[in-house]
């Protein structure tokens, strides 16, 4: 959520007053006794992240509420039944992604060409969630990537904007965001349109007798999921709800890990050259690698996204959670029930108490010693834990281990204020400026995310 105070640590320490009802937290072993304990809730905050006044997943307070709907969505984002989607997902992923790069590189006079990686993983990873979710491809939205990327941009910092100030005047906040009003109300209404695009289709299905040929993907997830417990459904306004919310969470978080793990192996270059020595050693070129192939045979690749979503969480703001009945002690302090607790992720996943060199993109770490994946809190702890992590795996996988295999990275020339020599102030090489809405995402990423390909 916000990132106001996320340094503060460095400051007030492991747990410190942020406003006279809140504190924040930061050290991961509090962090994970807290958030493992199911009496903890979620704060009012999360009323800003409901598109329609209708509470969703992310937004319930109460987790018994929230246990409904992931025992209703859970099976879906289980590896076996994304496994029945892979086709969208690597033909959007990776497949988009090269032959876009393919075609820039062939039609390039000297073999070479610029590309913004960033736009390009934050393309991708929005075509896969947006046709999972609509059942069909949304580019039509825009004209062309460029736009695309803008479009996606605009509905995201609608919500960060009106999540800013939900609590102002309903006026005063229509006349703040109207300028992006039309981006968030163009993704709302083509949700409404494939909800009964795909309610006409199965109904055909149905009087035909066909209903094994049903499309398998989110949206259908959506329709059909059902709480085994209560075998309750959702509403048509519940789906929809759905809908945006995984639009919301499943595009920019994962784009923008793809992303910053490939800026932090420009600034590493011997990371970079182990895990291109990796891939290239079991994979030949344009063999596209599967999702099983990568968990199969890349562990330093694996290693490297494990790194990136430690040490630039994309969701590293502070989660905002409610101590249950009884309070509860951390760090010798007694927080009264009803206290906001903040959970800084971001300064958790920096722990020195925990990790060795904090602030140094250290993938072999993960190599050393596995169990430290488990620690990362990036996609948060306990019974709120990201629903959509396997997707995200999926994705982030296939798309790093092919383009480091099919491509050779150089770091344009005149990029001279980023590099493995130009340090911050721990010693370590300099990462892109950033800024936080929904993700951490580079505030220029015109300029720094621009990166020289050819094929090897
Ligand atoms: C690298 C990618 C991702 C990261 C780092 C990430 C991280 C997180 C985090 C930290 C939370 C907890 C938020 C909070 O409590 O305030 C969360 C929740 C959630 N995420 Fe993800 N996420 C990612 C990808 C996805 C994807 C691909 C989807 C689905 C398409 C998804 C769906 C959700 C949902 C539905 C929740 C709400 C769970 C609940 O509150 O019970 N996420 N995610």
């Amino acid at each position: 959520m916000a990132h106001l105070g996320r340094w503060d640590h460095d400051k007030y320490g492991d747990i410190y007053v942020s406003t006279p009802n809140s504190v924040t937290i930061c050290d991961p072993a509090d962090i994970r006794a807290f958030m493992g304990n199911s009496a903890v809730s979620k704060a009012d905050y999360y009323r800003i992240l409901e598109f329609t006044e209708i509470e969703n997943t992310v937004s319930f307070r109460e987790n018994e509420i929230a246990s409904v709907r992931h025992r209703q969505v859970g099976p879906y984002f289980k590896p076996t039944h994304l496994a029945k989607m892979e086709d969208t997902i690597m033909d959007l992923g990776i497949m988009t992604i090269k032959k876009k790069w393919d075609t820039l590189i062939s039609s390039s006079p000297n073999g070479a060409a610029e590309v913004n990686y960033c736009n390009d993983f934050v393309i991708s990873a929005f075509g896969i969630i947006s046709t999972l979710v609509y059942g069909k491809k949304v580019k039509e939205l825009s004209k062309s990537d460029a736009a695309t990327a803008k479009w996606i941009d605009m509905t995201m910092m609608y919500l960060s904007v009106r999540a800013m100030f939900l609590l102002l005047p309903k006026f005063i906040v229509f006349l703040l965001l109207w300028p992006w009003e039309h981006y968030y109300h163009t993704l709302s209404n083509y949700i409404d349109e494939a909800i009964d695009t795909r309610k006409a289709l199965i109904k055909k299905l149905e009087d035909e007798n066909r209903l094994n040929d049903k499309p398998v993907d989110m949206l259908q997830a959506l329709m059909e999921a059902e709480d085994p417990e209560s075998k309750i459904r959702m509403t048509r306004e519940q789906i929809h709800g759905e809908c945006m919310l995984m639009m919301h969470a499943g595009s920019d978080t994962t784009s923008h890990t793809i992303a910053w793990t490939v800026h932090l192996l420009m600034l590493y270059p011997e990371h970079y050259k182990r895990a291109v020595a990796e891939v290239r050693s079991v994979f030949a070129p344009d063999h596209i690698i599967t999702y099983k192939e990568c968990r199969a045979h890349l562990p330093f690749i694996e290693a490297c996204i494990y790194e990136s979503l430690r040490l630039v969480p994309v969701t590293g703001g502070l989660l905002p959670r409610v101590v249950p009945k009884g309070g509860t002690m951390i760090k010798g302090h007694y927080l009264p029930e009803g206290t906001i607790a903040f959970v800084n992720i971001a300064v958790a996943n920096h722990h020195k108490t925990f990790w060795d060199n904090p602030h140094e993109y250290d993938p072999t770490r993960f190599l050393h010693n596995k169990e430290l994946q488990h620690y990362i809190l990036t996609f948060s702890y306990g019974k709120r834990t990201c629903p959509g992590r396997s997707l995200a795996w999926w994705e982030m996988l296939t798309v790093l281990s092919n383009i480091l295999k099919d491509y050779d990275f150089h770091m344009p020339k005149d990029l001279t204020h980023l590099g493995p020599h130009v340090l911050n102030k721990y010693g370590f090489p300099k990462t892109m400026d950033f800024k936080q809405y929904i993700a951490v995402k580079p505030v220029n990423s015109e300029r720094d995310c621009r990166i020289i390909i050819t094929r090897p």
